[in-house]
């Protein structure tokens, strides 16, 4: 096991948004962006726009959602093709139970549903993160774009306004004694990016490109930054997507909470050409991601990339 620290921290502040892309500042950043993800696929960042008092408040919100009566929590089904709805622990993941939520109206009409007579704030607060979350996950994508030249690239494709996010809250409960602590088996994310926060229960597990199976020790309040599977597209196999799992110890219920970011319904992605040349052939050919994700959503062999899409 590698030692906790190695994953970099990188300190976001709101004012980074209105940095020049000339400015040395902004260069400095987007280098420590793309080595993070060459070298560990994700990274933890602190970014004050996302102050732990709404992480917390987040979380209140969230053991609200579990602490329902189980019939109640069964009424949220999976609203799309998507990842979403109220996933119940099973003999696969024993510890584990979700709520995936969607966009503005989903929202409500979720309050709707667990609370009839309405959860004063509830919404507010989910909102809040949800718009925040993709903010934050557009001011990474495009530093990682930038990072290759690709600045360009990005807003040609206006991709600040082709990307949509889910939200999902997550429950893993403490294993006993004579059970395993696994949380999430090892995966990826079939995601651009991934971004995490959690209580301070830590169980978050990464494997490095090199091999490596680090621990995170996630700093109160850092989120987690995670390169989905649309970014080894992107990058034309320059960044891959993270391995990774949760594991539980220790005597604590982990919640988490993730922004999971896919490109709009009927987004094609492609390898950009400027990352072509003779010795870097296109590994992908251009495909409707969310015609992948229609046909892959259930699929866990984390080939399924290659297989739908690789050339
Ligand atoms: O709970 C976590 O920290 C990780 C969750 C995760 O990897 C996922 O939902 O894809
Ligand atoms: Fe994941």
């Amino acid at each position: 096991m590698a030692n906790v620290d190695e994953i970099p921290i990188i300190e976001l502040s709101g004012e980074v948004l209105g940095l020049g892309r000339e400015s040395e500042k902004w260069k400095a950043l987007i280098k420590k962006v793309r080595e993070a993800f060459e070298e560990y696929g994700c990274f933890i960042v602190e970014y004050d726009k996302i102050p732990i008092e709404l992480q917390e408040e987040l979380f209140n919100a969230t053991k609200m959602m579990f602490d329902l009566p189980q019939e109640r929590k069964h009424l949220y089904k999976k609203p799309s093709h998507r990842d979403g709805g109220y996933v119940v622990s099973n003999p696969f993941v024993p510890l584990y139970e979700s709520f995936g939520v969607y966009g503005e109206h989903e929202v409500r009409a979720f309050e709707k549903l667990m609370w009839p007579e309405g959860k004063p704030g509830f919404c507010e607060v989910l909102q809040s993160v949800n718009t925040k979350m993709l903010e934050l996950n557009l001011l990474i994508l495009r530093m990682t774009f930038e990072s290759f030249g690709l600045g360009e690239y990005y807003q040609s494709k206006d991709l600040d306004h082709n990307i949509i996010g889910n939200l999902r809250a997550m429950k893993y409960k403490v294993p006993k004694e004579n059970e395993q602590g696994i949380g999430l088996h090892t995966h990826i994310d079939k995601t651009i990016l991934t971004i995490l926060c959690q209580n301070s229960v830590q169980g978050l597990e990464a494997l490095s490109p090199q091999g490596n199976w680090i621990t995170l020790n996630v700093p109160k309040g850092g989120l987690v930054i995670i390169a989905g599977d649309a970014i080894e597209v992107w990058s034309n196999g320059r960044l891959k997507p993270l391995k990774h799992k949760v594991v539980m110890s220790g005597d604590k219920e982990r919640y988490s909470c993730g922004f999971f970011s896919i490109p709009n319904d009927g987004v094609t992605i492609e390898v950009p050409q400027d990352l072509v040349d003779k010795d870097h052939p296109p590994l992908y050919r251009p495909f409707v991601y969310s015609e992948y994700l229609l046909e892959n959503i259930t699929n866990v062999n984390m080939d399924a990339l290659q297989v739908y899409a690789g050339i």
